[in-house]
């Protein structure tokens, strides 16, 4: 479970651009952040794991504050939170099993990583992943072989293979061709049950939001205005989340009460 309570983010002296955000966020839950470029929504996941400082409030994953971390603390979280990046994030010269692999750094110590002495387990464990996933058989390949779907499903497994408590994805299919993106969407969607995982995405395309998320957040500048099952997210929604101006934002967030505590 993941909570987020009165979270504000002000970058410098100007105004925040996340005010007094509250999320829950349960187990399996695939949840879809919504917005304008520009609401805040990168910044809301930047501050979940931290690559982003928060100004005030709290985040708590599964019983453990983050934002009072000292750097080992974090070092620790971080490993719980994996993170599936729009450019996937793969270092292109070296293997599939090589970048999966690196999901462990921070676990392994650093001359095993070094040397690329990975303990049986996590070989293991990476075959049996990238089955699941359908790339076992690129595993020897160079990443920078791969098309853009199946260097996703790299990134993803790469991140499972942190054992994380969640996922955090950053506009996961936007370098994705529709079927490919729909794919990967539905990987998601299938991860998040099989593993118990908490996952969220933030994405531009509202079409997929719906179809493969379980719940919707819409932002707007910085507040959460529309939280709600993807069947809600009518015109009227659509035309609230995405019309205003930073200026004129005053909006204020009512909770649907059927995600109360967020699906659970
Ligand atoms: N490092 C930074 N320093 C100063 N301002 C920043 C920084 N990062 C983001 N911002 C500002 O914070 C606001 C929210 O940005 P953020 O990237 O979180 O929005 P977003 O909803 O993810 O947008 P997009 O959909 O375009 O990625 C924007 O006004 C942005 O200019």
């Amino acid at each position: 479970m993941l909570k987020i309570t009165s979270l504000v983010k002000r970058y410098g002296s100007g105004d925040p651009v996340l005010k007094n955000l509250d999320l829950e966020i349960a187990e399996e839950t695939v949840v879809s952040i919504i917005g304008s470029s520009g609401a805040g929504k990168s910044t809301l996941l930047r501050c979940i794991n931290r690559l982003v400082e928060p100004t005030s409030g709290s985040i708590v994953l599964n019983g453990t504050e983050l934002t009072t971390l000292n750097r080992a603390g974090l070092r620790g979280a971080r490993r719980k939170i994996g993170m599936v990046f729009q450019g996937f994030n793969l270092v292109d010269r070296l293997t599939v099993m090589e970048n999966v692999q690196s999901g462990r750094l921070g676990v392994l110590p650093t001359w095993r990583a070094v040397m690329r002495k990975y303990p049986k387990e996590d070989i293991r464990r990476a075959y049996e992943l990238m089955e699941r996933v359908g790339i076992a058989r690129y595993a020897n390949k160079r990443a920078d072989e791969l098309s853009g779907g199946e260097r996703q499903r790299v990134g993803v497994v790469r991140a499972l293979m942190q054992e994380p408590e969640i996922l955090l994805a950053d506009e996961p299919t936007a370098s994705l061709d529709p079927k490919t993106s729909e794919q990967i969407m539905q990987l998601l969607r299938d991860l998040a049950r099989e593993f118990s995982l908490p996952v969220l995405i933030n994405i531009h395309n509202t079409t997929e939001a719906k179809e493969y998320t379980d719940r919707i957040v819409g932002m707007r500048y910085g507040r959460i205005i529309f939280d709600a099952a993807p069947e809600a997210l009518d015109r009227e929604a659509m035309d609230r989340i995405y019309s205003g101006t930073p200026a004129a934002e005053r909006g204020e967030y009512t909770p649907d009460p059927s995600f109360a505590v967020a699906a659970s």
